[in-house]
């Protein structure tokens, strides 16, 4: 049978790393686990595509409850990953991803050990902006982003796989390279 791995990707925020991880793995049975966040929904995210939103209360109700494998604080908000939502993947020996920051993967990766893979997406701080702005990205939010930068880029050394997001086309064919890897290996 095919050891369940956790794909765990990471890097700059505004590296890329959702949308190459949903483009490189739709339709590939290996699911998503969505994080929750206390964060408002930003214009163009649907819910449940990209996190599940809760409010500031409930986010607070279920951290108390236990429920969080590991949650973070990023500047006003919080982020966390459902026991429940990983346990249920894992149970069913089915390999699943995630997109956290360093302090999530570094978690991830202590709890799982070599069933977690690191996959580290970055591009410069320069390409960060253009990208953001050509979106209409508000400038709060590409300059906290930015704030981040620094000390995001030096998690590169700690994981399994390095991409520069130059092109999506060339990402996504490497990302699946490399998940390709992994399963073939078992
Ligand atoms: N540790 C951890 N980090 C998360 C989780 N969910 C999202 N993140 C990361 O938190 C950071 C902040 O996200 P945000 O500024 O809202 O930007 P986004 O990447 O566009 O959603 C990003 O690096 C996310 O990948 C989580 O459950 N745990
Ligand atoms: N290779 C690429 N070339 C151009 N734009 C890209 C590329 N990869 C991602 N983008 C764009 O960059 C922005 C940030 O991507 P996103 O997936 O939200 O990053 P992250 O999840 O790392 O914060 C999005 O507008 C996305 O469409």
């Amino acid at each position: 049978m095919v050891k369940p791995y956790l794909f765990l990707f990471t890097g700059t925020s505004g590296s890329g790393r959702k949308t190459a991880a949903h483009k490189a793995l739709q339709g590939s049975g290996i699911a998503h686990i969505p994080s929750c966040t206390d964060r408002p929904l930003r214009d163009k995210e649907r819910p449940d595509m990209d996190y599940r939103y809760v409010s500031k209360e409930q986010f607070d109700q279920l951290a108390a409850e236990g429920f969080f494998t590991e949650s973070v604080r990023i500047d006003r908000h919080r982020y966390g990953i459902g026991k429940r939502y990983l346990d249920l993947a894992l149970h069913a020996g089915n390999s699943a991803y995630l997109i956290l920051n360093r302090e999530g993967s570094d978690t991830i990766r202590k709890l799982y050990g070599d069933r977690a893979i690191r996959i580290f997406l970055y591009v410069d701080k320069k390409t960060v902006s253009e990208r953001l702005e050509s979106k209409g990205t508000s400038f709060e939010i590409i300059n906290s982003y930015l704030d981040h930068y620094s000390e995001e880029v030096t998690y590169r050394k700690y994981c399994e796989h390095i991409i520069e997001n130059v092109t999506i086309e060339e990402t996504v064919m490497q990302i699946k390279a490399i998940i390709s890897s992994y399963l073939q290996a078992n």
